[in-house]
């Protein structure tokens, strides 16, 4: 007879009640309801003899328009269900608070990166661990796992959208489509062809192979068969199970602020403690019988650890937390991307409503073009400096070093995609134009929390910038830019640019304009991206990392992380469809005692 019989069935469902989850014991507490924390449960929970917790902060909004209908996503930013981390430059990180966390506000782009960036992982960990299968093969599978993708309708395909199916899982719970409406008229296809004149970048049918390094439609994170609405993390892997799986409960509107170790010092978790609403006058804690899982999203999954006593002992003793585990590295190697909106006039009416779903990934050579082999020479030789430059952000300098080597080697060798370019329609002003953000930025950031108060936000730094080659692929990106929009055939549906004007950054000489020009330009118009990784890394220690190839914490018994933290180096991609495959992978390797 296991504890679980002899013990009354904790509750199940959705519930807003912190005495559901409180003094009760649960065999997996999974810390945070959003891509990943949803995901993982959905698929553990599978196994009626297992008992899941999920506790999330936010509240259930699945039946919110700002959620469900992607076209309204952006209301959401900087409202109730958006944690709006600030950052450096004054800038902004968003996030969702809300049950399928940043799943339920984020835009829907699904694509994945390029097959060398998954097989890199692995160079990261021991070599014990490099059968554990972080490369594209596995990881492939298991997005593929996630997935249920519909291929376009004949109406998508007649405006220019394509995919290859069997790129695609077609039995997955994450509904993959396209909208309903996409934009008629001549603006796609003349990007298209000016954009591959202009860089060599060929047009594919799909991107989502393991080869992104070309300009395609993509589909959406949406369900054709649900009125094309969102397909979140909830609404696909809560909603269908709710009401019956009844070893499975999520608790909303509570937010877990640090996990509860066995006294033994054998760095056991034997609970978490979490607070309801904003009333921290009651401290509720939960009980686990096997494992915590923390999911919570790169900002706040290494904060609550060092809330927790895990983390930089210098950080952690500077507030008065007592250390549990001295893991310096926790909150730092954070990767972030600086998103930019360059406006032209057009010339020419929508039709349709629009959706910006037409995308380019140009790797460095189709990026600098003539100026590629010196860039790719100076990306070589300044690695050491930058590595010096950022350390303080990482295990040591050189810790760094061999991570950007691998980083380069990437880039250089593997001629991954550096740039993401969506093509933009712009319904309410008479402007088309682009929005573009380079990929894999060597700047290197940190989160650290800086009271034990646990709904103060953490200080997030991201050092944007702080490499020089980052700010010269945004410069090269802009230039680009002003370049396909006077290349015939998109010039001839451009009439002058409008954003930000050749007023504002000139052009004098005909090359799109100077570093100089564009510096100040670009770092107040800039936004971050909102795809933050990398702060408890999967890598090996002596690299940095914080937690191995398992997914384990270093030097814990039974602490995992499953969400974007654990990413160890950015991708030439949007995170969800490599999220969803991360935690497919960990449900397996929990499910089969890995
Ligand atoms: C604005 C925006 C746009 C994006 N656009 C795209 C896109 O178009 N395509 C794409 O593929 N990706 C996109 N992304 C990225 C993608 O959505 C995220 O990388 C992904 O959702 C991260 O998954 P996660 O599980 O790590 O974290 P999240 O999905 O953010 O989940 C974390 C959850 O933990 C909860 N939580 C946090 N702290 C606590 C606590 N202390 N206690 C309890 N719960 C807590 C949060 O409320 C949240 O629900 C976007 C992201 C954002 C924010």
């Amino acid at each position: 007879t296991t504890d679980y019989q002899t013990h009354p069935h904790p509750p199940s469902g959705i519930s807003g009640n912190p005495l559901d989850a409180s003094n009760r014991t649960f065999d997996y507490i999974i810390v945070g309801g959003g891509l990943t924390g949803l995901a993982l449960a959905g698929r553990l929970s599978e196994d009626a003899r297992t008992t899941v917790l999920v506790i999330e902060a936010g509240g259930d909004n699945r039946k919110d328009p700002r959620v469900y209908d992607l076209y309204n996503a952006l209301q959401v930013y900087g409202s109730d269900i958006d944690w709006s981390w600030p950052v450096d430059y004054g800038k902004t990180t968003d996030g969702g608070k809300t049950l399928g966390g940043s799943s339920s506000i984020n835009g829907g782009t699904w694509t994945r990166g390029a097959a060398a960036q998954y097989d890199a992982w692995s160079d990261l960990l021991t070599p014990g661990e490099r059968s554990l299968g972080w490369n594209w093969n596995n990881l492939y599978s298991y997005m593929k796992k996630a997935e249920h993708y519909h291929p376009p309708s004949a109406a998508n395909q007649q405006v220019g959208a394509d995919g290859v199916t069997s790129w695609h899982g077609v039995r997955g719970p994450v509904n993959v489509g396209f909208p309903e409406e996409m934009l008629g008229g001549p603006q796609h296809p003349a990007f298209i062809a000016t954009i591959h004149n202009v860089t060599g970048i060929p047009h594919c049918r799909d991107l989502n192979g393991g080869d992104p390094n070309c300009v395609a439609f993509v589909p959406s994170s949406i369900n054709p068969d649900d009125s094309f609405h969102r397909s979140s993390s909830a609404m696909s892997y809560l909603t269908p199970v709710e009401n019956t799986r009844t070893n499975w409960l999520t608790l909303l509107n509570s937010t877990v602020t640090k996990l509860v170790w066995k006294p033994d010092g054998s760095k056991t978790v034997i609970g978490v403690e979490f607070l309801h609403l904003n009333n921290s006058s009651t401290v509720y804690r939960a009980n686990v019988r096997k494992e915590v899982i923390m999911a919570a999203g790169s900002i706040n999954t290494p904060a609550i650890l060092q809330r927790s006593g895990v983390g930089d002992r210098a950080l952690l003793s500077s507030l008065g937390i007592s250390t549990v585990l001295n893991l310096p590295t926790v909150g730092k190697n954070l990767q972030e991307q600086t998103l930019i909106t360059l406006g032209f006039n057009r010339t020419f009416q929508l039709t349709g409503r629009p959706w910006n779903n037409l995308l380019a990934f140009p790797n460095l050579s189709q990026l600098f073009g003539k100026d590629a082999a010196a860039v790719t020479t100076k990306i070589r030789t300044s690695l050491d400096a930058w590595a010096e430059s950022q350390k303080d952000n990482a295990l040591s300098k050189a810790a760094l070093m061999k991570i950007f080597e691998s980083q380069a080697d990437v880039i250089i060798k593997g001629k991954v995609p550096v740039l993401e370019l969506i093509y933009g329609n712009i319904d309410y002003a008479p402007m088309h134009g682009a929005i573009f953000w380079g990929l894999l930025p060597f700047s290197r950031g940190s989160v650290k929390i800086k009271t034990v108060d646990p709904f103060a936000k953490p200080n997030v730094t991201n050092n944007f910038f702080s490499v020089p080659f980052d700010m010269e692929v945004e410069v090269q990106g802009a230039r680009l830019v002003r370049k396909l929009f006077t290349t015939a055939p998109l010039s001839n549906l451009t009439s002058a640019e409008y954003l930000p004007g050749l007023a504002v950054v000139p052009d004098p000489t005909g090359d799109g304009g100077s570093v100089q020009a564009w510096d100040p330009w670009l770092k107040a118009a800039f936004s971050s991206n909102s795809h933050a990784l990398g702060t408890c890394s999967m890598m090996r220690k002596d690299l940095g990392g914080v937690v191995d190839g398992r997914l384990r914490v270093y030097g814990t018994k039974n602490l995992r992380v499953t969400d974007a933290s654990i990413i160890p180096t950015q991708i030439s991609s949007h995170m969800m469809s490599t999220l969803y495959g991360i935690a497919e992978k960990l449900a397996d390797m929990i499910k089969a005692g890995v």
